[in-house]
C-alpha cells in the first residue's frame, strides 16, 4: 500500500469458553490499531432482551418470531467496548448467571443467528483499519474468508481455575468447570454453525501459556500475515 499504510486486516478467533477470546483479541487489536469486536456479548444482549421481555427461553418459534425486534450497537474501541440494547447499556446485565445460563439456548436459535450474523459481517465491513472477532462461528461462518483464523484452546481445569479466579475467593471450581462443559457442549452440538474450529484456523493450545505469551503470539501471526509471509 502507499506510504507505507498498513491494508485492513480481519482476524477471527474462536474457541470455547474461557479460552482467552477476549482478553487476548482486545489486546492484539489495542496493540495494532484494529476495532474489536466481541459478539458473544451481542448474544448474551439479545439473550438479556428476551429475559426482559418475559420471552419463554424453552420455546424457539417465540424467541425466532421476535428475533428481529431488539436494536443491538456494538462499540467497538478494544480500549472500552461497549453493547447497548434498545440504548440500554447492558455491559453489566449480560453478564449475569442468568444470561449465561440462558445464552446456548437462545443461540442456537436460527433466526437469532441468521440476525446477529448480519450485524457482525456489517461491523466488520465498516472497520476500516481492521478488526479482530471473537467468538464461536466466526471462522467457519460469519468470516469464511478472513485474513487470519486462530482457535484458542486450553484444558477444562485451566479454563476453570481462570474463571474461578476472576469470579473471586470462595467459586466452586468444580461447579465452574462442569457448568463451563456444559455450555460447550451445548455451543458444539447445536445444528446452526456450531463452535468448531475452520480447517484453516491455526489452533494456539493456551493453557500452559500466559496471557501475554498468548498476545505475543497472535500479534507475531498477524504481522507475518501482513507481511505476506
Ligand atoms: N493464557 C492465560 N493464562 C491465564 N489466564 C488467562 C489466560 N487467558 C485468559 N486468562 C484469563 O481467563 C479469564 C477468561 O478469559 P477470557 O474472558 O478472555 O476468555 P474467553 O475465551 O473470552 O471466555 P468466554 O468465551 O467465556 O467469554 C480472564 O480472567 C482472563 O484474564
Ligand atoms: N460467535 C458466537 C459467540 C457466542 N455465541 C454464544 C455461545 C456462548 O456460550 C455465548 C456467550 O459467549 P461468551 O460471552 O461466553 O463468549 O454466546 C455464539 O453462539 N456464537
Amino acid at each position: 500500500m502507499e506510504n507505507g499504510a498498513a491494508q485492513p486486516v480481519i482476524v477471527a478467533i474462536d474457541g470455547p469458553s474461557g479460552t482467552g477470546k477476549s482478553s487476548t483479541s482486545k489486546a492484539v487489536a489495542g496493540q495494532l490499531g484494529l476495532s474489536y469486536l466481541d459478539t458473544g456479548a451481542q448474544y448474551r444482549a439479545i439473550t438479556w432482551w428476551m429475559v426482559h421481555n418475559g420471552i419463554d427461553i424453552d420455546d424457539a418459534s417465540a424467541i425466532a418470531a421476535v428475533a428481529g425486534k431488539p436494536e443491538i450497537v456494538s462499540g467497538t474501541d478494544p480500549a472500552a467496548p461497549t453493547i447497548h440494547v434498545d440504548g440500554v447499556d447492558v455491559s453489566g446485565p449480560i453478564r449475569t448467571q442468568e444470561v449465561t445460563s440462558k445464552v446456548s439456548a437462545v443461540s442456537a436459535v436460527p433466526e437469532v443467528r441468521t440476525r446477529i450474523t448480519e450485524l457482525q459481517r456489517s461491523i466488520a465491513a465498516g472497520a476500516g483499519n481492521g478488526i479482530v472477532v471473537e467468538g464461536r462461528d466466526i471462522g467457519t461462518t460469519v468470516l469464511p474468508d478472513a485474513d487470519l483464523k486462530i482457535f484458542l484452546t486450553a484444558s477444562a481445569e485451566a479454563r476453570a481455575a481462570r474463571r474461578s479466579g476472576e469470579l473471586g475467593q470462595g467459586t466452586d471450581v468444580a461447579a465452574t468447570r462442569e457448568a463451563l462443559i456444559k455450555r460447550d457442549a451445548a455451543d458444539s452440538s447445536r445444528k446452526t454453525s456450531p463452535l468448531a474450529k475452520a480447517a484453516d484456523a491455526v489452533e494456539v493450545d493456551t493453557t500452559e501459556l500466559t496471557l501475554a505469551q498468548v498476545i505475543e503470539c497472535v500479534v507475531t501471526l498477524v504481522e507475518e500475515k501482513r507481511a505476506g509471509k
